[in-house]
């Protein structure tokens, strides 16, 4: 058995105009639900309540300040999580809707009880969904809509084993794809250096938050925490088999072994 958090970002749940991408969606929670009936521990972190938020609202477009985008992802969250509810349902799985932020996993009695919390859950069998609580988020993980950082850190506090982080790209690669067509995925890094830093660029969509900056911080604390992590192309649920079992796919992050 093991415990398993996975990362699912805007640009894999959502088109560009916020409505919900049902085919991805539909594949996730297929597969998330079959690696839960093989006894593995699986927490979800999902974003995607602003850009569905916006959807549902009919903004035109996505809002520049703070408090719009708050309010869109309280909006947002509710279908968010109405929406895996239905779906894992039919696969006779009950998720559990966990809203934080990285301020409550640094205080040490709110860490605690997080940490209580999660551990019953899967104790319970059911599934957590967290996002970052964006009505309270300030800027302490980096700014709003940081999700890889706060998957890292929730990986790191409930000890899991792997960290899966599904975007809308295959990987890493040497340089942007989107910039670059001659670009080539790096199956491995064993490593965060300044040298792969500088390869890493901004988000690729208008929804997209992180880019890959974020991707690479987010590995960086899992690898010093000796957790693995793996970057996926979130249009293809199915890789996750091949992440958890090891097989080379998109981007794979070892944690440091001598700790
Ligand atoms: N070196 C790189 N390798 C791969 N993707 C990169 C790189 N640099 C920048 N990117 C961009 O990062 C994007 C993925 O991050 P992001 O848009 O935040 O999506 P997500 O919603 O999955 O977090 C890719 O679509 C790509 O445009
Ligand atoms: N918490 C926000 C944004 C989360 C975020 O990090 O976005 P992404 O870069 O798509 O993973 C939301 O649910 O819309």
């Amino acid at each position: 058995m093991s415990r398993i958090v996975v990362k699912v970002g805007t640009s894999t749940l959502t088109y560009a105009n916020g409505s919900l991408n049902i085919r991805h969606i539909e594949k996730l929670v297929k597969v998330l639900s079959d690696l839960k009936n093989a006894r593995n521990e699986i927490v979800l972190v999902s974003s995607g309540a602003i850009a569905m938020g916006i959807g549902k609202l009919g903004l035109a477009q996505r809002p520049k300040d703070m408090a719009s985008k708050q309010a869109a992802a309280a909006v947002g969250q509710c279908e968010l999580m109405y929406t895996y509810d239905r779906l894992f349902e039919a696969y006779n799985h009950i998720v559990a809707q966990v809203l934080l932020t990285g301020e409550d996993l640094n205080e040490a009695s709110r860490r605690k009880n997080f940490e209580n919390t999660m551990n019953r859950l899967l104790q319970m069998s059911a599934m957590p969904i967290l996002n970052e609580n964006d009505t309270m988020a300030t800027d302490e993980i980096s700014s709003i809509g940081d999700n890889d950082s706060l998957a890292a850190l929730v990986s790191i506090a409930i000890h899991a084993d792997l960290l899966i982080l599904m975007s809308d790209i295959d990987g890493l690669y040497d340089s942007n794809p989107r910039v670059n067509p001659d670009a080539k995925l790096i199956p491995v890094v064993l490593e965060i250096t300044d040298e792969i830093r500088s390869i890493a660029g901004g988000a690729g969509t208008p929804n997209g938050t992180g880019g890959m900056l974020t991707k690479l911080h987010a590995a960086e604390l899992c690898m010093d925490h000796g957790i693995d992590m793996v970057i996926l192309n979130g249009a293809f649920p199915d890789l996750l088999y091949d992440a958890i079992e090891h097989r080379t796919t998109g981007t794979r992050f070892p944690g440091r072994k001598d700790l």
